[in-house]
């Protein structure tokens, strides 16, 4: 036995026997003293910052608490005009516009409702009017803030998650919030041009956020482009409900509940079924690939761009051909759910086109929210965060729920992602390389890519393979400078994204960051200096520069510029605003995948089913992509890690626990 160790119960200290004498009063005493002081220090930092105290991991303490809105208004349109709705507590599957899915409060979480409020809404006139600084004064040019705070400090990195989370999020994105401008007619049968001219500012309300560009502009200045016409969003009293203050209006479906495949209402989504086998219309290629049905040069709003060539019909009218991703992730999950609908009528011939539509539209659904409970989302707001907020339980459906997309979520927390969007999309073939490149913004509401010399199947393989942005707080210059600009004309006619982003917070009425930020837990500002906690204090400085006090500061602002919490790619205000819109998109959704005991619930075998359905599948069922990693949003060389890629008969996709369903459930 070494006895030159000490036995773990022996404190180390008392190991030797020394011969010093003990430590006398005043060495002990000035110890003491100094300890005293530092609790007292403590102390008073614990009070200041309403610090919790700290389990072994700090920043769990505030994060497991759910937030609760204290806006005093989202009972207003419910109260004052949701109209009647008659349902069938017995529906087995979710309705179009996703009314019925609250049995008490039917319209909760129907297209054409208003959004959630975190906290009330913030206007200078208390209804509509944007708004103020504390003192008063305009708030800055958000295009000023852009090119003060972001732009010069872009990062030219990527990161380790690939492209795909751009489309994916943003099919999202379009499932949950469509907020639609409010765009005045000029009395002549047109409508009004963008707002930039000074008597239409004038004229019309809906003109009040026209954003001056400054002087000195980088980009705009030597084209004597002074601002950047923006219409304000449509409100619910566009949909007859005045309510007071201004509540603005979804006209997506809130639920995650593929909407933007489906359709918001049942006559669009009628238009969108073949009628037949429980198909969705489609065109075909040369190739007899399969895509969203194709329209021609149909102009869906003039006044902010026109539509070249090819367009295609789909359940997200407004914003289905916006981008090449968008438009991507369109036609991936139409092809999924015609798969779907042909494999399920080849288990059950007798089934009718009704049946098989709307069984392959549950499955599409619990695809998607899979897919995006289970990969995307720990990424964006953290695995631990995601644990301990309650993401990943089983779900237990609360009727007490309202499931509304928040304002805070759709018009800045979720927008943050924007910084992702990459400069660039890579069509990259099945040998690895990449063919050729395009411009995001050169390529927007045009889609003449998409259908030949199997583009589609490469730009897939591209978001695959080609490693995401860095996340940071700058957008990249080409969507802050050049997104939709005029057809025909040079890229300075376009627009700025994060321009658009800021001044859109306060066309809806956000509360500034500092508010939004205490109401998630984290301590009130009390002036900018106290922002160094989560904001670099050379942001701080800048802020400073163009705010009159920390209590001014937008909220996209601030969320863009905090850290990024441990395991996150979004500061906590963010992660806070995100986490409550998706426990409440699921907990408070009948309908969701897993819940269980309602007449729309999955079998407990057909669960085990999708629960094993990811991205994986999709793109093996849909498209001649092949050799896919199970962690779909990560990059994977395939030459350091050929068995982390996996062939398509891993993702073999087995609906028989489908067959003759009637044995299952009952229709
Ligand atoms: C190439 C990719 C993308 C482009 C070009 C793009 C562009 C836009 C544009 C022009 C708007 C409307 C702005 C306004 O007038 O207020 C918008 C809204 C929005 N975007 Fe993106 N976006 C992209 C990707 C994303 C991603 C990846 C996300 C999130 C993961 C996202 C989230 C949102 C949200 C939540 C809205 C508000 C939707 C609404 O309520 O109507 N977007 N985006
Ligand atoms: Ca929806």
């Amino acid at each position: 036995m070494d006895f030159s160790t000490p036995r773990e119960s022996q404190p180390l200290l008392n190991q030797k026997k020394s011969n010093q004498k003990p430590q006398k009063w005043p060495f002990r005493g000035i110890l003491f003293g100094l300890l005293f002081l530092g609790a007292l220090y403590l102390l008073y930092v614990f009070i200041k910052y309403e610090i919790q105290p700290a389990s072994n991991d700090t920043t769990k303490t505030w994060k497991l608490k759910h937030v609760s809105s204290i806006a005093t208004t989202n009972d207003d349109y419910v109260k004052q005009c949701a109209p009647r709705v008659k349902c069938d507590p017995n529906a087995k599957y979710r309705s179009l516009n996703g009314s019925c899915n609250n049995l008490n409060t039917p319209t909760w979480g129907a297209e054409k409702t208003p959004f959630f409020r975190l906290l009330n809404a913030n206007f200078s006139d208390g209804y509509y009017k944007l708004r103020l600084q504390s003192n008063g004064s305009a708030l800055p040019s958000p295009r000023e803030v852009n090119i003060k705070v972001f732009l010069d400090q872009e990062i030219y990195h990527v990161d380790e998650n690939n492209v795909l989370l751009v489309p994916f999020g943003q099919l999202i994105a379009h499932d949950v919030s469509g907020l639609f401008l409010d765009i005045p007619g000029n009395g002549k049968g047109g409508v009004v041009d963008g707002c930039v001219d000074a008597n239409a500012r004038k004229t019309y309300t809906q003109c009040q956020m026209v954003v001056d560009n400054p002087p000195d502009d980088p980009v705009y200045a030597k084209h004597n482009i002074s601002c950047m016409g923006l219409f304000r969003s449509l409100t619910s009293r566009n949909y007859s409900c005045p309510l007071y203050p201004t509540a603005f209006v979804n006209n997506n479906t809130h639920f995650i509940d593929a909407s933007e495949v489906y359709g918001q209402n049942l006559d669009y989504s009628l238009h969108l079924r073949m009628m037949e086998g429980g198909r969705l219309n489609f065109s075909i290629n040369n190739n007899g690939e399969m895509f969203c049905p194709f329209l021609a040069n149909k102009n869906l709003d003039l006044t902010v761009h026109s539509i070249k060539d090819t367009e295609y019909d789909t359940g997200d009218p407004d914003n289905g051909n916006q981008n090449l991703g968008i438009i991507a992730m369109q036609t991936l999950f139409l092809r999924y759910h015609n798969y779907i609908a042909f494999k399920l009528s080849t288990l059950n011939s007798n089934w009718s086109d009704e049946i098989l539509y709307q069984e392959s539209r549950r499955i599409v659904i619990a695809t998607i929210q899979r897919i995006l409970y289970k990969d995307f989302l720990p990424i964006i707001i953290g695995e631990d965060f995601q644990e301990a907020y309650g993401l990943n339980e089983e779900n237990i459906y609360d009727p007490t729920i309202n499931p509304s997309t928040s304002q805070e979520f759709s018009t800045a927390a979720y927008r943050i992602l924007h910084s992702l969007i990459p400069v660039q999309f890579n069509f990259i073939n099945k040998d690895y390389k990449t063919e050729f490149s395009v411009n995001v913004t050169d390529w927007m509401r045009e889609s003449n890519l998409i259908p030949i010399r199997n583009n589609f199947d490469k730009l897939l393989k591209g978001f695959l393979e080609t490693p995401g942005r860095l996340i940071q707080s700058s957008y990249n210059y080409f969507i802050s400078n050049f997104m939709l600009a005029k057809p025909n004309q040079p890229p300075y006619t376009g627009r700025d994204l994060l321009t658009i982003d800021i001044v859109r917070g306060r066309d809806v009425g956000l509360q500034p960051y500092n508010y939004v930020r205490q109401f998630c837990g984290l301590p009130l500002a009390n002036d900018f200096e106290d922002l160094v906690d989560l904001i670099h204090i050379k942001d701080i400085k800048k802020l400073k520069g163009l705010y009159n006090t920390v209590n001014d500061i937008d909220l996209m602002v601030g969320i863009l510029l905090e850290k990024h919490s441990d395991g996150a790619i979004v500061g906590p205000t963010a992660q806070c605003i995100m986490a409550d819109s998706f426990y409440r998109y699921k907990a408070g959704d009948r309908f969701f995948y897993d819940v269980q005991g309602q007449p729309g619930s999955f079998t407990k075998d057909q669960l085990k089913v999708i629960q094993k359905i990811t991205f994986g599948h999709v793109l093996c069922a849909t498209t001649n992509v092949d050799d896919i990693q199970d962690k779909i949003f990560k990059v994977v060389d395939h030459n350091l890690f050929p068995t982390n890629k996996l062939k398509c008969d891993e993702y073999y996709l087995d609906l028989k626990e489908w067959e003759e369903l009637n044995d299952h459930t009952e229709l």
